[in-house]
């Protein structure tokens, strides 16, 4: 099964899933001076999400993440994504196992200890997740960077139970009141966009990612609770990142000058 050790990781992928090799895989490196800004597609309608809050979260460890599944409808739109609306269905995070690395978008060759993604699909024009996760406009995925400082509260509903999650497979329900808008860096309006992939098998081409500049701070407990999780090897889950893949004959846009 795919995974990220030697015998497992990214540099296998491509035997079982040749698509690793394409014209628009991610992550990427984000190379600062060559995105360009880009005023008429991205200025005239700014980036919107509006989710509500969920009552209770479904924390699933599926093995080579721990993924939080959303039950409400909450929507993403604007920006590059024009007046499509994409659901929010899930976010998880990659780790590594010290706070060096473990992001998988990198900044001019700067990792971060981590990144979140809230993934979407496209909703104005397809009928459900499975129907879209294949379309080049299926999908869209918010990239936070997670940098260690101060705890994070809307993420102390995840850290708190990773302990109760120890096992691949294992799922739990928790009652909460978690606002995704909360996890999301206080400044929105600078970021940058390109179209890419899944970051992990299948590693279908259809997500048009949308990295924030700005990244966001979980503490040093939060970030340790990811990293006692356990694998479907029963190995702890760090640097579950994939590396940069080739841009290819694509452009990074930016919003900010
Ligand atoms: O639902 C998926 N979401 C997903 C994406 C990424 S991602 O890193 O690729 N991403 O886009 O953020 C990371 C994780 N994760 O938990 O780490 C995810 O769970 N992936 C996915 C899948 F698992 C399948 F088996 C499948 F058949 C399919 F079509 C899929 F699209
Ligand atoms: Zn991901």
């Amino acid at each position: 099964h795919w995974g990220y050790m030697t015998t497992n990781g990214p540099s296998t992928w491509g035997k079982d899933f040749p698509i690793a090799n394409g014209e628009r895989q991610s992550p990427i490196d984000i190379v600062t001076t060559a995105a360009e800004y880009d005023s008429d597609v991205l200025g005239s309608n700014a980036l919107s999400t509006n989710y509500t809050p969920e009552s209770e979260v479904k924390l699933v460890n599926n093995g080579h993440s721990i993924m939080c599944q959303i039950t409400k409808k909450g929507v993403l739109t604007g920006g590059p994504l024009g007046k499509d609306e994409y659901r929010l269905e899930q976010f998880h995070l990659h780790w590594g196992a010290e706070d060096n690395r473990g992001s998988e978008h990198t900044v001019d060759g700067k990792m971060y200890a981590s990144e979140l993604h809230l993934v979407h699909w496209n909703a104005s024009k397809y009928s459900s997740f499975a129907d879209a996760v294949q379309k080049p406009d299926g999908l869209a995925v918010l990239g936070i960077f997670i940098t260690p400082g101060v705890a994070c509260n809307q993420f102390k509903v995840i850290s708190d139970n990773c302990g109760k999650l120890k096992t691949s497979g294992a799922e739990m329900t928790v009652d909460t009141t978690l606002d995704p808008t909360l996890l999301l860096p206080s400044n929105t309006s600078d970021y940058w966009t390109y179209l890419g992939s899944l970051t992990t098998p299948p590693l279908f081409e259809s997500v048009t990612w949308i990295v924030f500049k700005e990244p966001v701070e979980y503490s040093k407990e939060q970030l340790l609770a990811l990293r006692n999780l356990v694998d479907s090897d029963g190995n702890h889950m760090q640097d579950n990142y994939r590396p940069p893949a080739a841009l290819k004959q694509r452009k990074v846009k930016k919003t900010f000058t």
